[in-house]
């Protein structure tokens, strides 16, 4: 049987790093590929140059037996090549049939258009009503959206980056239910995930990546998960520990919190309430667009609220903006890396000056302290293993994980009294999330209150002391999290999202 991708000796080069190096692997129609290693393995550069987005330095791709060089993604998609990225490119106050309309050379008549999509979402099983505005959608009901529109397009190869982050488990189903049924009918998907339990559960093989080189080929269903962690990082994964304790004095208190939400697709918070003691891990889970992003927003000071609403340590800080909170040591770490955590064009020294300027005294009479700002940047690098040429290279230039990573041992390493983290291993490799966890657990051993808000259940139950749920801005009240069952844990979470469950 021809293959239906062949790809030889691919090779790309960024300054100081070969990203994929002599890269050679096939891809059988209907088969469901996965593409795994660990964060700047060269993942992402792989699959961005089968969708013409990146052009190699060398090598040579054949799709369906044909020579395949797409100059720019428009030539992939002619070709029968799709992508659905991690980041989703939609307007928000568009409608669904109106932003995939938006993506396409010759779009038909509006009612012509919905209707093609009722078809595709009914025959895969993606529940989507075209007239929805996309900023009333959930991060699920969005992906559903970018994947509908790769389907209108009829692909060959259907390529997906880390898609299940965004999901629920139920969502999580769905998707799976839909890419067997493309693969039944002949689409072959190349599918890039950390998560190596979902992976078994779906792919039928996997190329894995190592620095750039590809190391090894497997079944993920005949191997467990433990052994493509150890193909992909070379040795074997340790599981995060922690000693038992005694948790302290309560370091952050938030009482009687409601907010009305300034964007209309936003969530009000309504009545949060919740304290964090000394030594402690406060686990947040929901799923996202609950009001998370809010939560944080007043946590860490980018939304001031009434004074007595947050207080540290006893002290009223609500009206205190990022900075003066920082000062005070609550710090905070956001969800998304580019743009918000990170500035995209500032080196990792910038950024790291960004937020460790005082706590770090990286300052000296008015000027910054360039040797130490680098030292600190340096420091950040060596600690939490961020793959990267050198503290001079811009944050838009690391991976997506390497940069998460990077990210939090930047705030971990200012010494917080209280550290919140919105969904800090996401996107992060099997082996660099086990030591995210593990920092937040050493930081909180060492007296520290950490909150971590996560979608990850298993990582919540994993490493928090005490679990509480976000559902439509309402907290519940935090449980012990020893001895919580998924039940338990769906009944915290009950009714916060409008899953549209179908028979599968
Ligand atoms: N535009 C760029 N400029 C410079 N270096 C880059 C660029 N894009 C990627 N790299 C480097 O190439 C290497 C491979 O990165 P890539 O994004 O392909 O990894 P990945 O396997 O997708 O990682 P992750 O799982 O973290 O997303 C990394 O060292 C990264 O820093």
């Amino acid at each position: 049987m021809t293959a239906l991708l062949d790809i030889e000796g691919l090779t790309k080069a960024y300054p100081g790093v070969v990203a994929n190096d002599d890269v050679s692997f096939s891809i059988q129609p209907g088969e469901v590929h996965a593409l795994l290693g660990e964060n700047g393995a060269g993942k992402s550069t792989l699959v961005k140059m089968i969708y013409g987005l990146v052009t190699p330095d060398r090598g040579t791709m054949r799709l369906r037996g044909a020579p395949y060089a797409p100059p720019e993604p428009r030539a992939a998609r002619a070709a029968g090549v799709a992508m659905v990225f991690q980041h989703f490119s939609l307007f928000e106050a568009l409608s669904v049939a109106e932003n995939i309309a938006l993506g396409m050379e010759n779009p038909p008549k509006p009612r012509d258009l919905a209707a093609r999509i009722r078809e595709v979402s009914e025959t895969y099983g993606l529940p989507l009503d075209p007239f929805r505005l996309v900023g009333d959608l959930s991060a699920g009901e969005r992906q559903r959206v970018e994947i509908i529109r790769c389907l209108l397009q009829d692909p060959k190869l259907l390529i997906m980056d880390e898609p299940t982050s965004v999901l629920t488990p139920q969502e999580v189903e769905i998707l799976f239910h839909t890419l067997r049924k493309l693969a039944a009918e002949g689409t072959a998907i190349l599918y890039i995930s950390h998560k190596l339990e979902e992976i078994r559960a779906l792919c039928d093989a996997a190329t894995i990546l190592r620095t750039g080189k590809k190391v090894s080929t497997c079944t993920p269903r005949e191997v467990t998960a433990a052994h493509m962690a150890e193909l992909m990082v070379g040795k074997s994964l340790s599981v995060p520990a922690r000693d038992a304790h005694e948790p302290g004095a309560v370091l952050l208190a938030v009482a009687g919190l409601s907010l009305s939400s300034g964007s209309p697709f936003g969530t009000s918070l309504r009545d949060v309430t919740f304290e964090v003691r000394a030594g402690e891990v406060l686990g947040i889970g929901g799923v996202a667009g609950n009001g998370q992003d809010e939560l944080l927003a007043v946590l860490s000071g980018e939304t001031p609220v009434a004074g007595g609403a947050v207080t540290l340590k006893g002290v009223a800080v609500g009206t205190l903006g990022p900075n003066a909170r920082r000062e005070r040591g609550l710090l905070c770490a956001p969800e998304e890396r580019l743009g918000h955590a990170a500035a995209p064009d500032m080196s990792l020294t910038e950024n790291a000056l960004l937020t460790g300027r005082k706590r770090k005294a990286l300052e000296s009479r008015g000027f910054v302290d360039w040797r130490r700002t680098r030292d600190f940047a340096e420091d950040i690098i060596a600690r939490f293993d961020v793959r990267t040429p050198g503290p001079g290279v811009a944050a838009r230039a690391l991976s997506g994980g390497n940069l998460q990573k990077f990210v939090i041992g930047r705030e971990i390493l200012q010494d917080p009294t209280v550290l919140v983290v919105n969904q800090p291993t996401w996107g992060v490799d099997a082996s660099a999330a086990a030591a995210i966890r593990q920092a937040l657990l050493d930081l909180a051993q060492k007296g520290a209150a950490v909150i971590v808000i996560s979608q990850d259940l298993d990582e919540l139950l994993e490493i928090s002391d005490r679990f509480c749920a976000l559902n439509e801005g309402r907290l519940s009240p935090p449980r012990p999290a020893r001895g919580l069952s998924m039940e338990d844990i769906g009944l915290m979470l009950g009714g916060a999202h409008d899953m549209h469950e179908v028979a599968l």
